[in-house]
């Protein structure tokens, strides 16, 4: 079985590729990359005006098994998924139960296997049931698949227990990627602290609570000389204090989302949830400095924290609504619209971000285009117009901030080990 990629802007991140070019399928990988592949036997794929990259990649995405299917599944999130122009997740373990064991890996991973059109990776919790009392069988999840450890959802408050976590997980190379918001200081806040939540007499979540976090985490990596992941950064500060300690050589690296990278907490109306979400939308100074940050290295990648909760979770009164919205299917479409698009970050930038970066510092098989590699592919439309109808999403989360809006640029294929699983918009059964 053969497949030809005709005539697109192939931008490979990896391999430092950025040319217009056809790239030949077989069996599954990756066979050829050149300027004009001629196959008789070869299916072929116009590509011309679009962009070639490899599969898209988001390291922190919520799937909700095992039990809250209500709000996501392995299935419809590896539809939204595959439609949003990403092949390979990575679960997050706040599930019911929390996923902090072995034997839980491999079954859950044995069912995404199943149901998903996507690679879907599973990240296990650092302590048992997301405490932070004990530490989870971490060791064992590492041998049974588990790419990373997080108590995501949950800010570890003690620092022994992160230290215990760094040093363990260090014999293994894992990566613990932190969900930091030091807890006594975000206690009830809805939005971020500034001007707006005055305006709108309620509580805030300020950046300090962020900063303090980050700060503790990178010291303690430091000192354990232990990787650290920073997850969902918002606060300028906490940029700041990964730039410098990335100088100093600490292992930290750091994640962004689309929608921190482009909203503030100007758009939070009471009256409705779609903008609640943890760490809450910040102002403009904080989203100028992620951006910046992701220009200058100091953010090494994005992901969306896709966040599905049910219809009438999120219709509730913003105080009770819970915290978060899918990501997967806007991120893209977003990301080219206010960034590329506006000239804030180059194309190639974006991709690698989601592609080659991603899969270095989760030493994942894909995010690249070489010889020989799985052919996960993502073939994006960087001028196709487009209006977010949440009715055509497949995740079954709702309440998304970038409902109505109109965008430009959009995935069109996604591609997982040779296989077609999203076209036009269409994930394909
Ligand atoms: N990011 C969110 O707003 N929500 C996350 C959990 C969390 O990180 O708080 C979720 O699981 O829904």
């Amino acid at each position: 079985m053969k497949q030809i990629i005709k005539g697109g802007r192939v931008i490979d991140p990896a391999n430092h590729f950025d040319e217009i070019a056809d790239v030949l399928i077989e069996d599954g990988k990756i066979a050829k990359i050149a300027k004009s592949i001629k196959d008789k036997d070869a299916d072929e794929i116009d590509a011309i005006g679009k962009i070639v990259t490899p599969g898209l990649i988001d390291m922190h995405v919520h799937f909700r098994e095992p039990g809250q299917e209500a709000k996501e599944d392995f299935r419809t999130g590896g539809n939204a998924a595959a439609a949003g122009g990403f092949t390979t997740v990575a679960s997050m373990p706040n599930t019911k139960p929390v996923v902090d064991n072995a034997a839980l890996i491999r079954s859950l991973q044995e069912r995404a296997n199943q149901v998903s059109k996507v690679h879907i990776e599973l990240i296990g919790a650092l302590t048992k049931g997301q405490e932070g009392k004990e530490l989870a069988e971490v060791g064992d999840m590492a041998l049974s698949g588990a790419v990373a450890f997080s108590d995501d959802g949950h800010y570890v408050k003690s620092a022994k227990m992160l230290l215990n976590g760094l040093d363990y997980l260090r014999a293994f190379d894992k990566v613990i990627i932190n969900h930091d918001e030091e807890s006594s200081l975000v206690e009830e806040g809805m939005m971020n602290e500034g001007h707006r939540s005055a305006m709108l007499g309620v509580k805030g979540r300020p950046t300090v609570a962020e900063d303090i976090a980050v700060a503790r985490d990178i010291m303690l990596a430091e000192y354990a000389d232990a990787r650290v992941h920073v997850a969902h950064i918002s606060s300028a500060n906490a940029v700041d204090i990964v730039r410098q300690a990335k100088k100093r050589g600490v292992k930290v690296t750091a994640e962004v989302t689309p929608h921190h990278l482009t909203m503030t907490d100007e758009c939070v109306d009471l009256r409705d949830s779609d903008t609640k979400v943890n760490p809450p939308l910040r102002s403009q100074k904080d989203v100028d400095a992620m951006c910046a940050g992701l220009k200058d290295g100091t953010i090494d990648m994005i992901a969306t924290d896709h966040s599905p909760h049910a219809e009438e979770e999120k219709d509730q009164e913003y105080g009770l609504a819970p915290s978060g919205f899918p990501g997967l299917e806007t991120a893209v479409g977003v990301l080219i619209t206010d960034l590329v698009k506006t000239g804030k970050i180059e194309m190639p930038l974006l991709i690698e971000k989601m592609t080659a970066a991603p899969a270095r510092i989760f030493n994942l098989k894909g995010g690249s285009l070489s010889v020989g590699a799985p052919a996960d592919v993502t073939v994006i439309d960087p001028d196709l117009e487009w209006t977010v109808d949440e009715s055509e999403f497949y995740t079954i989360g709702t309440h998304s901030p970038f409902a109505g809006r109109e965008l430009v640029g959009r995935a069109v294929l996604t591609m997982v080990d040779g296989k077609i699983v999203m076209r036009d918009g269409k994930v394909i059964d």
